[in-house]
């Protein structure tokens, strides 16, 4: 029995997490909780599952209405979450910056992480390897690119891959051009053409800021250099992502566009258990998949990823944060969508560049770039 704490359970990832636990009573046991508001959601779950032991919630205000005997509240819930229970496996589920931390204290306590907190290696990528190598630990990718890198790894050697193709949407306006986004809404860019997500990486899919992202990601995960992962437009998002090795043979793996597989992979690796589907990908009917080369002066993010994630540094942190500060203004109605990219090419440009950051740096360096932006619009 895996014993499992979640963070951001409220969210999409958290609770299609909590849907794969409770598929299979006999494998998981939900034993922590933490979320940032959410307190109805939080006292649903802890009425079905006793088994619960601490609960976090970031907005102390809140610590009251929880229906739980050990609650933590506060910035250092989701700390004080991972010091006080009892688990194997701790899911990342949460959206942000505030995921490196618990990232770094889960690895530090020897507990694996199965990771959806893409930002923990965006922002903060250099230091989650080092208490990786520290700990001998654990990373089990939950992102769907990630999880199909990871899956069409699985039986070769990693010295031998040419490179990663990681697929991309292209996201809500993937037939708009630059001059049509001007005056794109919130709204439209809420509408993902393929995934039912969390609002802000909606927005990130939208902007690619979400790809750039994943890019960075990758070259973490896998330890790999940036000339060795690539991105293609797919716009079915059926091909997850691929893995092309040194004979040529590519290898991807295909599935609909439902996260629970890619999260029972991460939590219950290497063994595949039973999923139900609604509407699983039928292989032996006809469909159509779709590959365009990827536009990097339509997609300005994801140039800027690879220089980002290239630089290393708190580059990455400035990126993260100034991307979390404009998205929020941008849901707000208090910037535009293409105000989003001016944002982050102004505070990665503006921003001190520190090269080896510790952590207490990054915490800095992203609440600098959420103070750049906000003062940019203000
Ligand atoms: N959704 C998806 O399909 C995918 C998501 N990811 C990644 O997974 C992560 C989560 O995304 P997603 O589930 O979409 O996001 P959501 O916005 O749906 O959920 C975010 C979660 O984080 C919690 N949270 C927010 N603030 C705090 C805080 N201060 N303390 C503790 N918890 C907090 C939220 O709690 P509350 O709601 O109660 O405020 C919620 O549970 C992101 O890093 C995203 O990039 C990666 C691949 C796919
Ligand atoms: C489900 C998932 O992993 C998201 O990151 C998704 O990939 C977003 O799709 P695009 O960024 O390709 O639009
Ligand atoms: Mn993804």
């Amino acid at each position: 029995m895996k014993k499992i704490l979640l963070l951001g359970a409220t969210g999409s990832i958290g609770l299609q997490t909590i849907d794969v636990i409770e598929q299979h009573p006999d494998r998981f046991k939900l034993v922590g909780i933490a979320a940032g508001n959410q307190t109805e959601i939080l006292n649903q779950i802890l009425e079905k599952h006793r088994s619960i032991q601490v609960v976090g919630i970031g907005n102390e205000e809140k610590k009251d209405e929880i229906h739980h005997n050990k609650v933590y509240a506060g910035k250092e819930a989701m700390v004080q979450c991972i010091q006080n229970c009892e688990y194997d496996l701790l899911v990342n589920a949460v959206v942000g910056f505030r995921g490196l931390k618990p990232t770094l204290e889960s690895l530090k306590k020897g507990k694996d992480v199965a990771l959806a907190n893409k930002e923990s290696l965006v922002a903060g990528g250099m230091l989650v390897r080092q208490t990786l190598k520290e700990t001998n630990t654990k990373l089990y990718p939950i992102d769907s690119e990630h999880s199909a890198i990871f899956q069409c790894l699985q039986g070769n050697d990693i010295r031998q891959v040419k490179r990663l193709i990681i697929t991309a949407s292209g996201g809500s306006f993937r037939d708009k051009t630059r001059e049509q986004l001007k005056e794109v809404t919130v709204e439209q860019t809420l509408k993902h053409p393929n995934w039912s997500m969390g609002k802000r990486i909606t927005v990130d899919s939208a902007t690619m800021v979400n790809k750039g992202f994943e890019v960075i990601e990758a070259h973490f995960l896998f330890d790999l250099d940036y000339d060795k992962i690539d991105t293609v437009l797919h716009k079915e998002s059926i091909i997850h992502s691929m893995v092309e090795y040194e004979d040529h043979a590519i290898i991807a793996q295909m599935g609909s566009a439902d996260m629970r597989l890619p999260i029972q992979y991460a939590i219950h690796y290497p063994d595949r258990i039973p999923l139900k589907e609604e509407h699983p990908l039928d292989a032996s009917d006809t469909f159509d998949l779709h590959f365009k080369k990827m536009d990097f002066e339509r997609y300005p993010m994801l140039k800027c990823a690879y220089e980002v994630g290239r630089k290393e540094g708190n580059l990455g942190a400035i990126f993260n944060g100034a991307d979390e500060q404009a998205v929020e203004y941008f849901l707000d109605h208090k910037i535009s969508f293409l105000q989003i990219e001016e944002s982050i090419l102004k505070a990665i440009e503006s921003l001190e560049y520190i090269q080896n950051p510790t952590y207490e740096q990054l915490e800095q360096s992203d609440l600098a770039a959420r103070e750049f932006v906000k003062q940019l619009w203000d």
